[in-house]
């Protein structure tokens, strides 16, 4: 009745699957009322998740008469009384169901187990279904509970560490679908990703994501130690490992275009700059595609090497990220450099290429942990600090790293400098750098404008911080 709204809801359906067999007046009312009992329930449940998400969406109230009603019930009601009741919601149940029915010991494991994954089931699916209807009505970002549905991909052999056991799961959200990132890349070749891995495929990818020209970003342990864009890919590639050869090493290699045949072998032969001669090692190569010739090369390079084809994020998305008893929620940091302003506050003006390299300098600090400072000339990143819990800490190091290519070069630091004179600020004009990206927000932002005006650096404040924790 109803347009098929319906058709399963009723208790000759649903008084056959919950009565208890061993209970006798159970089954006096089933004799009562003329029902019979069910010893199976196998429940496609209408594809709700397949038909909001389909190419063109679908409408308001096509997206009600796809929540399936009944199916959802059976299943509640045949896992509720699994003890008497087999249920099945996946294909992939068949075999087993069939064997189970041909052989002739119960065994309630089995019975708990398709159970559990009823109960999972209808779950994922009311999430899908919660999700949707949030998004037609409030709409914000943070509804007040949230039930993020995920699946297994794959255990993984250990965590951080190999005393730590690990999984990977994939987020099976439908503000997921097509949204791109490393859970979906697809593995052509190399070992089982890790835990690291995984971690560390992600901000390269995020990272080198955000290039426009042809760009590579070597990161390791989650930051990037190097990153290069160039029209020529290869000497990218070069620029990119150059910047710090040695964190380069055991790294992972990120780029935004095709992996031709050229770029495999420059992957597979070059020599670390550090001595002229070790091959560049790498846990894994990530890119938008591969040519068919890139791809063997790659093979080629070693048995390990994980090659992953990763389609880029969506932006716009969720971020979640778990502390003890909680999760923090927050907007993904989807700055542009054309969403920033970047506002001259010394005498000295940047030139347009300053003004260019302080833009590249900004992109690559938004990625780097925080506390963050990059210097980066002519679409390269020179040097970079990460993580230390001062900023004049992650300043030397990222000196250091830069040597004597700093003069002239672009700093961009991940928030503001508390101190200027004899401080930062000043150790960087000192070095030589010719213009100083910050978001400013200091009460001695003045100090640092006096400080450039002094040594004739250009001052830039963007007014937006990009901490990375
Ligand atoms: N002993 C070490 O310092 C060390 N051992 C492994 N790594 C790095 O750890 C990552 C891989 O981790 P896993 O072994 O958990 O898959 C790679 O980036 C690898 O280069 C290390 N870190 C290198 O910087």
């Amino acid at each position: 009745m109803l347009d098929g709204r319906v058709k399963t809801l009723h208790p000759n359906i649903h008084g056959g699957i919950l009565a208890r067999r061993d209970q006798k007046h159970h089954m006096e009312a089933l004799n009562k009322y003329g029902i019979g009992t069910f010893d199976v329930v196998v429940v496609n449940l209408y594809p709700f998740y397949d038909k909001v998400t389909s190419m063109g969406g679908i409408a308001f109230d096509d997206g009600i008469e796809n929540i399936d009603i009944g199916g959802p019930a059976m299943i509640r009601a045949a896992a509720k009384n699994h003890k008497d009741v087999l249920v099945v919601v996946d294909s992939q149940d068949y075999p087993a169901l069939l064997e189970f029915l041909e052989g002739s010991q119960d065994d309630q494991q089995f019975r708990r187990k398709l159970a559990w994954k009823a109960f999972e089931h209808v779950a994922s699916y009311d999430s899908a279904v919660s999700e949707w209807l949030w998004k037609q009505t409030v709409g914000d970002k943070f509804p007040p509970s949230l039930t993020v549905p995920l699946s297994l991909k794959s255990s993984l052999r250990y965590g951080e560490n190999p005393h730590q056991k690990a999984a990977f799961y994939v987020d099976k959200s439908l503000s997921e679908v097509n949204a791109g990132g490393i859970a979906t890349a697809i593995q052509h070749h190399g070992k089982e990703m890790s835990y690291n891995n995984y971690l560390d495929a992600d901000a390269a990818w995020n990272c080198v994501s955000e290039f426009r020209n042809p760009t590579c970003v070597v990161v390791k342990h989650t930051n990037p130690c190097g990153v290069a864009s160039r029209d020529d890919i290869l000497e990218a590639y070069r620029l990119a490992v150059k910047a710090d050869p040695v964190s380069a090493f055991g790294g992972i290699v990120a780029f935004n275009i095709e992996v031709d045949e050229a770029l495999a072998k420059e992957i597979r032969e070059f020599r670390s700059p550090t001595d002229g001669e070790t091959r560049m090692f790498y846990e894994i190569v990530v890119a938008p595609m591969y040519t068919e010739k890139g791809l063997e090369i790659l093979r080629g390079k070693s048995k390990t090497l994980r090659i992953l084809e990763a389609e880029k994020n969506e932006k716009g998305k969720l971020s979640l990220r778990q502390v003890g008893g909680g999760w923090l929620a927050q907007d993904s940091d989807d700055l542009t450099p054309e969403d920033i302003q970047f506002n001259v506050v010394s005498e000295k003006k940047p030139q347009d290429n300053e003004l260019c390299d302080a833009e590249f300098a900004w992109l690559c600090v938004k990625h780097v942990k925080s506390n963050a400072i990059v210097i980066a000339k002519d679409n390269r990143m020179l040097g970079m600090g990460s993580g230390q819990p001062n900023r004049l800490e992650s300043l030397r190091i990222a000196l250091r790293k830069a040597g004597d290519e700093v003069k002239g070069a672009a700093l961009a630091s991940d928030a503001f400098f508390p101190f200027a004179w004899k401080d930062a600020v000043e150790e960087a004009c000192e070095s030589g750098v010719g213009v100083i990206a910050e978001p400013g927000g200091s009460i001695r932002d003045g100090d640092a404008v006096d400080c450039c005006n002094k040594y004739g650096v250009s001052l830039l404040l963007t007014n937006v911080r990009h901490f990375k924790h």
